[in-house]
């Protein structure tokens, strides 16, 4: 019954003796594909092989992947920071964003968290539900000057959803208007972001090498490759180089705003991070390269996720038109209720009373996450437990794994939120109703949400996942109570592609050259 060591976990056999199984993981065909095999060959936790043997200090060339709740609980929520980000992440966000919460690491982490928390409290983030309803009322309404009188028309409903978090996030983090909405591709900030994360092609052999390096390479050594005259580094130090120039400006009006409305404004991000600046205090100041990088990340991390988590929910609504019907009603009937009590908008409370639309999103989180890996590096020596007991190469139970300091461990959150132990026998459908059996959610204690793991948990869990929540409430009662959702009538195929190496993209099959593309039918709702 002792711990037994990685090499008696059972596994795939490598199709690459460089690559390993990650170049694989990253040009699979739909996300997910791969590890739904391996859960089912292997149980809940299984064996791959890193690329190079996985990182220099890595004391063998194999890497856990688990979709096991105690081993992601060990992991993720009770270690603290003792399984960290691998070098590669670090420096793409790094490249990507600059100094901010992203990269920091440890002491350095918790800094920059507790500047930030006080504006992710929920009382604070009611505040911006006006907001969020205001941009959900602008998008729709544009949708019904587009349709023009006519029926019904085919939108791409990623690029509207995406434009429609942007504006939210520019004006709830920092008072700052992008103009997404208003001027769709023709605005600066979406037009550096378009299609940033999309590929039509499948990363070649020579790519992934290139990137496997990464995890070798000295850090101060990696940040010069930001420099490098190529595409895709070409896009993120375009894309840094204009948040730079909008990070200036906002924090120059926003600095002085802040001196003539100090108390008002409190607990805005930007009051917070400017008090922060000013702050003579080591554990609590951070420098203008780190606020213009905390704004860059907020808005990276804040906009596309929830965007492409709507962009999901809208594409199962549309194939699943019953439960899109009820939820509809629902809406419909708090509505009435709103009325009659004098009111012209929900509050929060109405909000959390919409069941069947808390449902369907906490079922999108769980069948769509879009973040799908999330590697850490274990520092130290440790031994990982396991709910779900497995089979080593010859014939033992293992129910906990040793590992040694330098293990890579790539989670996968795809299959663990499709483990039928944990969320029933029809796991592999999305079935927001799952969520009124009484067993959901009293398994193993994981994630920030819903025992999720789609916003990640622990120390270095998603600091926004209440504001998404309460951004998507509100984006999705505007729609529904304007608009029928229903798939285009010429059939077409959405895979989900992965994207960026820990995320994924619908695209459609056949039209990669759109880039990511959610193309639905909407047509006003008869009253
Ligand atoms: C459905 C929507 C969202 C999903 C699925 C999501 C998912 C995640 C995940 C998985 C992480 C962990 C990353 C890691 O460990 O490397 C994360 C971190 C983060 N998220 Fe979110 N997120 C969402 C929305 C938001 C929003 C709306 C904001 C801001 C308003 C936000 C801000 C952040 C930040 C700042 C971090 C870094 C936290 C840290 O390192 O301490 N996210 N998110």
């Amino acid at each position: 019954l002792r711990p037994k060591p990685i090499q008696r976990v059972r596994g795939p056999p490598s199709p690459s003796f460089l690559l390993g199984h990650e170049h694989a993981i990253s040009s699979q065909n739909e996300v997910g594909d791969l590890e739904f095999e391996w859960l089912r060959t292997y149980g809940p936790t299984w064996r791959i092989r890193g690329e190079f043997g996985a990182s220099p200090a890595t004391p063998s060339i194999h890497v856990l992947m688990t979709a096991d709740p105690k081993a992601l609980q060990h992991i993720y929520h009770k270690s603290g920071y003792n399984y960290t980000k691998r070098r590669s992440v670090i420096v793409m966000a790094e490249i990507m964003a600059g100094p901010g919460i992203a990269v920091a690491l440890g002491k350095d982490h918790q800094r920059h968290r507790k500047i930030m928390n006080p504006a992710f409290s929920a009382a604070h983030l009611r505040t911006f539900l006006p907001l969020f309803q205001r941009i959900g009322a602008k998008m729709v309404e544009q949708w019904k000057t587009d349709l023009s009188g006519a029926e019904r028309m085919i939108i791409l409903v990623n690029k509207w959803l995406s434009c429609a978090t942007m504006d939210i996030i520019g004006e709830a983090a920092f008072d700052y208007q992008y103009g997404a909405l208003d001027k769709g591709a023709g605005s600066p900030i979406m037009k550096a972001y378009d299609n940033l994360f999309s590929d039509p092609n499948k990363p070649s052999a020579t790519v992934a090498l290139f990137r496997a390096m990464w995890n070798y390479i000295p850090i101060p050594v990696l940040r010069l490759f930001r420099l490098i005259p190529a595409e895709p580094f070409m896009r993120l130090r375009n894309l840094r180089g204009l948040f730079t120039e909008y990070g200036k400006q906002i924090l120059r009006e926003q600095r002085a705003d802040t001196d003539m409305e100090k108390e008002s404004k409190s607990k805005d991000v930007m009051s917070l991070l400017i008090k922060a600046n000013s702050s003579a205090d080591p554990q609590t100041h951070l420098s203008e390269a780190e606020i213009i990088a905390e704004m860059f990340s907020l808005t990276l991390a804040g906009h596309e996720t929830t965007g492409s988590t709507l962009t999901f929910l809208t594409y199962e609504l549309a194939k699943h038109p019953d439960y899109q019907a009820r939820m509809r009603k629902e809406i419909q009937d708090r509505r009435a209720f709103v009325m009659s009590r004098g009111d012209t908008s929900f509050n929060t409370e109405d909000l959390d009373s919409l069941t069947l639309t808390m449902n369907a999103i906490k079922e999108t989180l769980r069948f769509h996450p879009i973040v799908t890996y999330l590697p850490r590096v274990a520092t130290k020596d440790d031994v990982i437990p396991l709910a779900y007991p497995i089979i080593s190469t010859t014939g033992e139970i293992i129910s906990e794994i040793s590992v040694r300091a330098g293990q890579v461990i790539f989670p996968s959150f795809m299959a663990y939120q499709r483990l039928k132990d944990v969320w029933g026998e029809d796991a592999d459908v999305w079935n927001p109703d799952r969520w009124l059996r009484p067993e959901i959610g009293k398994q193993t204690k994981l994630g920030v949400f819903a025992n999720l793991m789609s916003f990640s948990a622990g120390v270095q869990a998603c600091i926004g996942w209440k504001f998404s929540l309460i951004e998507m409430q509100a984006l999705l009662t505007e729609i529904l109570e304007n608009f029928e959702l229903s798939l285009p009538e010429e059939k077409l195929t959405i895979r989900r592609v992965p994207a960026a190496g820990f995320g994924m993209i619908p695209m459609v099959e056949g039209r990669e050259d759109l880039g990511t593309a959610m193309p639905l039918q909407v047509s006003l709702v008869q009253q």
